[in-house]
């Protein structure tokens, strides 16, 4: 622990002492030191446009895109296939060319960037990809080292780099292991560590859980947050996951077809969601009442029903939490929690519980009403449950 810390302390002291500069190419815009500074890793997209000409019919992929990201934030892009998310990212590091519109890194318009500038951004901004692109026969060392290799460093700053990029990442010791003895999640950490090997103020990551196990997922997640918290890097991951965007991200734009469908902080997005999309892609966690219970239920006024199926949903807004005592004292009567999802997210409640209170009274909503974002009744149920 005590060489992860000196490693993180050490990239982010290096970091506020070296400004990028995308500025060497002679064509290129110059670059602001001082504005630099204040607006670290941040990217501004312009009223981006994107067409592809395919045979046939062009392909219109982005429309009209504007929005910011702040630097240091974890920024997610989540969407259905086929809404833009590979091609936003990647106009980020001139991988693809907007049609029309700006795409601004730190001050800097990437379109107006020459060969050399283009280098220069190109290490400043890492990125990790879905299938990790690492070379099979290379070993860890040489994988994470290549960037700097091809950039002509001396050997001596690589092996410190190396070095310190693979402590970052949880690999010492693995220096020498080719990628065919690593897990999926330790071939990632290798993808991750090559990207950080040239301090970038920005990391992109295409898709860079999607072929990983739930609980690699979630440790090359932890991983990246803790990079982002450590090193102030702003992150840019794109995701079909709401549960990915949950995990980590402070910020999520939703795209459809190519638009901005919404965007915010994700407390507030996954509290109001106002686009269809982004119900859609939320549905998947939402959870149904159990089976078991949702086959008995019965309709108000059956003379059978004994309590009532009551469902408090807390959307993180007016900062209500859920009080388990508050609620059995309102009802008035025993209740017996049924369900339980509720999260915490960015520091706001989220979820929601299911009781079932031994009463059929038709106040029960009234007096309960208080006690979370919203109160409903979802059925009755007789004794047998
Ligand atoms: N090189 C290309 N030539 C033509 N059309 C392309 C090209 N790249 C992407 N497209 C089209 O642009 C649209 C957006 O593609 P993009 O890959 O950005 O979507 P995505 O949201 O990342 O999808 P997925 O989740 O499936 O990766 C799609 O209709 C796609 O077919």
């Amino acid at each position: 622990m005590g060489s992860l810390n000196n490693a993180a302390r050490r990239h982010a002291e290096e970091r506020d002492t070296s400004l990028p500069d995308f500025s060497a190419g002679g064509g290129a815009s110059s670059l602001d030191r001082s504005m630099a500074t204040a607006r670290r890793g941040t990217i501004a997209f312009e009223g981006v446009e994107k067409t592809y000409a395919s045979a046939g019919a062009a392909v219109h992929a982005l429309k009209n895109i504007t929005i910011d990201v702040p630097g240091g934030s974890i920024f997610g892009i989540i969407g259905r296939s086929g809404a833009g998310k590979s091609t936003l990212l990647r106009t980020v590091n001139r991988l693809e060319r907007t049609t029309s519109g700006k795409v601004i890194v730190d001050g800097t318009d990437v379109g107006v960037l020459d060969e050399e500038g283009l280098v220069i951004l190109r290490r400043r901004i890492g990125m990790i990809f879905q299938h990790f692109n690492l070379l099979s026969a290379k070993t860890v060392w040489r994988n994470v080292a290549l960037p700097m290799i091809v950039a002509g460093f001396p050997r001596v700053e690589i092996d410190k780099r190396v070095a310190e990029a693979l402590s970052l990442v949880g690999l010492e010791g693995k220096e020498d292991t080719y990628p065919s003895r690593l897990s999926g999640g330790q071939k990632q950490r290798v993808g991750i560590a090559r990207a950080l090997v040239h301090h970038p103020e920005i990391l992109l990551c295409d898709e860079a859980t999607s072929a990983l196990d739930p609980e690699t997922t979630l440790s090359i997640l932890r991983l990246l947050k803790d990079i982002n918290r450590r090193l102030n890097l702003t992150i840019v991951l794109i995701t079909h996951e709401m549960s990915v965007i949950r995990e980590i991200c402070d910020h999520v734009l939703v795209l459809d077809r190519g638009q901005v469908a919404e965007a915010g902080p994700v407390w507030q997005v996954f509290a109001n969601p106002s686009h269809d999309a982004t119900r859609a892609l939320l549905k998947p966690l939402d959870r149904d009442i159990p089976e078991d219970i949702a086959v008995r239920l019965r309709p108000a006024g059956d003379r059978a029903s004994k309590g009532t199926l009551i469902e408090l949903a807390y959307t993180g807004e007016g900062g209500l939490e859920p009080d388990i005592a508050a609620i059995a004292a309102a009802a008035g009567a025993p209740v017996r929690l049924l369900q339980s999802s509720v999260d915490r997210i960015q520091g706001h409640v989220h979820g929601r519980l299911l009781v079932i209170v031994n009463s059929t009274d038709s106040a029960l909503i009234e007096t309960m009403n208080h006690l979370a974002n919203r109160v409903r009744v979802l059925g009755h149920v007789g004794n047998d449950v």
